[in-house]
């Protein structure tokens, strides 16, 4: 850590060490205020219901004067209509600036915000200029629930700070490891090359993270373990890594494939859309919302909560049911296909909102795979905590773990580590 000594020369001044991330979604902006020298968090926050009436921003400074430091003792919350992801990110940076935290602090070194496509330009953090901009979005198309929100985040944080770098952390970058086999579709290759058709693969970040976190579980280097990674949150993927690096994932060109989502519909013939536009009368843009938002846990019950759906289950809802059952069955079928493409799987690890709080999606889906070395012990799956742990029994060949994911931490680790290289 380089520091200075401030005008009297007495007190060494350290240098700027705070990162801001902005984890900006289609509705939704995350935030976290981190301080590098210790990765802690000095704030976190969310708005959600961008462009709704009834937004909420909750605001939580962990400073700990006073306050215990915990999350929720200084807590704030607002609701009321937020226009815009700009008036989010404005209102973001009142709250942090009532907590003395505000953007304009000198020992803020850098703003980083994940972006969610990234083509196959970028397989690194990047600092943002005005070509990168262009770049993300030309992938629009790709991405058009989170890229452009993305885009949103980065201006108005550029407005606000122009002094500052600016970096993205790319959600498909940590998927460009993955072999052709598993990157192209098997479509004329004279068409795909000429619109880069293949697959891209998201929550990267959340799965480099998650698959170093479970190695480290296991007391051992990431070159040294195959981890399948399951990310259930509203967007869901599966990712099999060997060796640290990423060789296969389930979202495809866009965050539309693979898993059954919280309103997302995965994995579905394509021939679906001629059908529905040929048959049903359907135009492409009415398609794309019944895919990306009208499906899903959502298309089949009504409902893409997963708590709400259990709900729903122990009050014998057959609809609810028959939707955790899709859900689960497709999830089983990414276990047992990542395991092939693996040959030798060392953890299963579920990670997001999901995976890290719904017990019996995990149990649902290792029920039944006892042969594949894979069994989860009900007591070690029942415990709450937010820490990273096993839940298979101790005979269990293949461990299964929880590994809470913290997407954010890692834009800050990338982010920093790129200001200072
Ligand atoms: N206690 C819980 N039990 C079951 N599901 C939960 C629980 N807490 C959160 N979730 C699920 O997590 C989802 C959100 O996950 P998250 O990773 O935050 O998603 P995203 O980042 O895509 O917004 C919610 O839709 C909800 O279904
Ligand atoms: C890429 C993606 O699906 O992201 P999220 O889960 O945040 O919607
Ligand atoms: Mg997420």
């Amino acid at each position: 850590m380089t520091s200075t000594p401030n005008r009297e020369g007495a007190v060494p001044v350290t240098a700027a060490h705070r990162i801001l991330v902005l984890n900006s979604g289609s509705s939704s902006v995350k935030y976290q205020l981190l301080d590098m020298r210790d990765s802690s968090r000095l704030a976190v926050g969310l708005v959600e219901r961008i462009g709704e009436e009834t937004s909420r921003l909750v605001h939580s400074p962990l400073t700990g004067d006073g306050d215990g430091g915990g999350e929720g003792s200084g807590k704030r919350e607002r609701t009321g209509p937020i226009a815009d992801h700009e008036a989010a990110l404005k209102a973001v940076a009142d709250e942090l600036t009532r907590d003395r935290l505000g953007l304009d602090s000198p020992e803020l070194a850098a703003i980083g915000h994940r972006v969610v496509h990234g083509g196959l330009k970028f397989s690194a953090p990047t600092v943002i200029t005005d070509e990168v901009l262009t770049e993300i979005e030309r992938l629009v198309p790709v991405a058009p629930l989170h890229n452009p929100a993305n885009i949103t985040g980065i201006r108005t944080a550029q407005a606000l700070r122009p002094d500052l770098p600016q970096v993205a952390v790319f959600d498909t970058a940590f998927h460009t490891t993955m072999p052709e086999s598993a990157a192209r579709y098997a479509i004329d290759i004279e068409t795909a090359d000429a619109h880069r058709i293949r697959r891209y693969g998201f929550h990267g970040t959340s799965h480099a993270f998650v698959s170093r976190e479970t190695a480290k579980l296991l007391g051992k280097d990431p070159s040294e373990v195959n981890v399948i990674v399951l990310h259930l949150g509203n967007g869901a993927s599966a990712s099999a890594v060997r060796g640290g690096e990423c060789v296969d994932t389930s979202m495809g060109l866009t965050p539309l494939e693979g898993l059954v989502m919280g309103t997302r519909s995965g994995d579905i013939d394509p021939a679906v859309t001629f059908h529905l536009k040929r048959v049903a009368g359907m135009s492409t843009d009415e398609i794309d919302v019944l895919l990306n938002k009208k499906s899903g846990l959502v298309g089949l019950c009504g409902d893409n909560d997963m708590r709400e759906i259990r709900r729903r289950i122990d009050e014998g809802d057959q609809r609810a049911l028959l939707a955790f059952e899709i859900y689960i069955h497709r999830l089983k079928k990414y276990i047992g296909a990542y395991y092939a493409v693996l040959g030798r799987v060392d953890a299963v690890v579920f990670t997001a909102g999901v995976g890290e709080n719904a017990a019996p999606v995990r149990a649902a889906a290792i029920a039944g795979l006892e042969e594949l070395g894979l069994a989860v012990d009900a007591d070690l799956n029942a415990v709450r905590t937010d820490s990273a742990r096993l839940i298979s029994p101790e005979y269990a060949r293949v461990a299964v773990a929880v590994v809470p994911t913290d997407e954010e931490l890692e834009i800050a680790r990338q982010t920093y580590a790129l200001v200072n290289a």
